[in-house]
C-alpha cells in the first residue's frame, strides 16, 4: 500500500502495470474509492499501465472535517501527480472525479496530454440540491440515501440481474466517511466550471450511460459542447458508473479516442515498448547502456524486426510466443538466449508447468539430449528467479 502527504492529508494510492507504457490516471466519483475502477483495468492492461488514488475523505486516504473546495480535490491530485514526477498523463475522471480531472487539466495544462471525462459536467447543479442531500445525510447517515444513490449509479437492468453486485457497490458508498462525503457534496455544490473548462485546449472524451441518473446525457453533452473540439459518445445499458457496468464497452470507446489523438508509434518505438514489456526494463535498459556504434546497427534490427515487426502482432499471445521461442531456443542450443527467454516468462504469462511441458515435447520433436539440457538450463533459471522448481504438478 502507497500513500503520500499532500497539502496536509495522507492520500492513498496505488500504480499497477509496467513502467514502459502509456499512464491512465483515475480520479473516482463521490461515495466510491479506487475499486471502482476494477472491472475496467483488465480490458485495457495490455496497453496501459493506472494510476488510481483515494481522494480525500474516501477509501484508505485522510478525512478532514467537512466541506471542501474542488481547489482541494485539484491541488491533491496535483500534488500526487507532482511527487510521482508525472506529466503528459491521459486523465479519466468519473462523476465529481470528472469536475477533478477539468480542474487539473485548467490549472496545469502541462500535466495532462489528454482527458477522458465519464458522466460528469462543468457544473453539476443545482446546489439546493446539494444542501437537501447533505442535510438529509447529517440528519438520518448515509444509508437512508442509498437505495436512491444506487438507482442514479446503476441502469435498471443491471439493478434487477446484479442484485448482489449492487449490494456490494451499495456498502462502498455507505462506508465512506460522513465527513469525506458531504465535504465533497459541499465541493461539488460550490463547482462552476463553465470559464475555465470552456478554455481547455487537451483533446476530450466525454462518455455518458444512457441511463444515468446523477448527470444525465444532456448534461454531459453540454460539457462536450463546451469543451473546444471534444468528442460525445452515449453508452448503451449503462447509468453513472460505466466502469461497471459495461467495461468492456468503455475500454473500447478509450482505445478508440486515444488511437485517434495519439501520433502512431514508429516501427522502432513499437518495437521497444514490446520488447520492454517482454524481456523487462532491466535488461533493456542493460542492453541500451552497453550498445556501441558496433552494434547500434543489430540493435535497431532485432528491436524493429523482431519485437516491432513479428512479436507485435496479434493471433499469437505474448505466452504463445514465448513458449514457441523457449521450444526453438531449446532445439537450436542456443542456451543464453533461453535462459533469458525462461526469466521472460514473468513478463509473458507462460508458467512453470507450461515450460515444462514444452521441454517435453521438445524431447520427442528435437530429441532427447536438446530437451535434457533445455531442463537443466531451466532448473538453474528458475533456481535464479527464486522460483521453487519443486512447486509445479507431476
Ligand atoms: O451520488 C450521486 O448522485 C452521483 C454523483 C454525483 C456526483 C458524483 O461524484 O457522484
Amino acid at each position: 500500500m502507497h500513500s503520500l502527504s499532500l497539502n496536509g492529508e495522507f492520500i492513498h494510492y496505488q500504480l499497477d502495470g509496467p513502467s514502459h507504457l502509456p499512464l491512465l490516471v483515475f480520479s473516482n466519483s463521490l461515495g466510491t474509492d479506487l475499486r471502482v475502477w476494477d472491472p475496467l483495468l483488465p480490458e485495457l492492461k495490455d496497453q496501459f499501465r493506472f494510476l488510481r488514488y483515494d481522494k480525500r475523505g474516501h477509501g484508505l486516504s485522510s478525512c478532514p472535517p467537512a466541506p471542501y473546495q474542488l481547489d482541494d480535490h485539484i491541488d491533491d491530485l496535483i500534488g500526487l501527480l507532482d511527487a510521482l514526477e508525472l506529466s503528459q498523463v491521459t486523465l479519466c475522471g468519473l462523476s465529481v472525479g470528472g469536475l477533478i480531472a477539468q480542474g487539473v487539466a485548467a490549472k496545469r495544462p502541462q500535466l495532462v496530454k489528454n482527458l477522458i471525462l465519464c458522466d460528469t459536467a462543468h457544473r453539476i447543479g443545482p446546489a439546493s440540491g446539494w444542501d437537501t442531500r447533505i442535510d438529509t445525510i447529517r440528519a438520518h447517515g448515509l444509508e437512508y440515501i442509498a437505495d436512491a444513490v444506487m438507482e442514479r449509479w446503476f441502469a435498471a437492468s443491471f439493478r434487477q440481474e446484479k442484485t448482489a453486485e449492487v449490494a456490494l457497490w451499495s456498502n462502498m458508498m455507505v462506508r465512506t466517511p460522513v465527513e469525506g462525503y458531504i465535504g465533497t457534496c459541499a465541493a461539488i455544490r460550490d463547482a462552476d466550471l463553465t470559464a475555465s473548462s470552456a478554455a481547455l485546449t487537451q483533446p476530450t472524451l466525454c462518455v455518458v450511460g444512457d441511463e444515468d441518473g446523477a448527470t444525465p446525457p444532456d448534461l454531459v453533452r453540454s460539457t462536450a459542447e463546451l469543451i473546444p473540439g471534444a468528442r460525445f459518445e452515449i453508452l448503451a445499458n449503462a447509468g453513472h458508473l460505466p466502469c461497471v457496468e459495461q467495461p468492456k464497452a468503455l475500454a473500447a470507446l478509450i482505445r478508440d479516442f486515444l488511437a485517434e489523438v495519439t501520433e502512431p508509434l514508429s516501427r522502432y518505438e513499437q518495437g521497444m515498448q514490446v520488447r520492454r514489456s517482454v524481456l523487462g526494463n532491466a535488461h533493456v535498459d542493460r542492453a541500451e547502456a552497453n550498445k556501441t556504434a558496433f552494434d547500434q546497427p543489430f540493435q535497431s534490427f532485432i528491436t524493429e524486426g523482431a519485437w516491432g515487426s513479428v512479436w507485435s502482432r496479434p493471433t499469437l499471445s505474448k505466452r504463445d510466443r514465448s513458449l514457441i521461442t523457449i521450444a526453438l531456443m531449446a532445439a537450436l542450443g542456443h542456451d543464453e538466449e533461453l535462459a533469458m527467454h525462461i526469466r521472460a516468462t514473468a513478463n509473458t504469462g507462460a508458467t512453470l508447468d507450461e515450460v515444462r511441458e514444452t521441454l517435453l515435447h521438445l524431447g520427442v520433436y528435437a530429441g532427447v539430449p536438446a530437451s535434457n539440457v533445455a531442463i537443466r538450463i531451466a532448473k538453474e533459471t528458475y533456481t535464479g528467479m527464486g522460483i521453487a522448481i519443486d512447486g509445479g504438478k507431476n
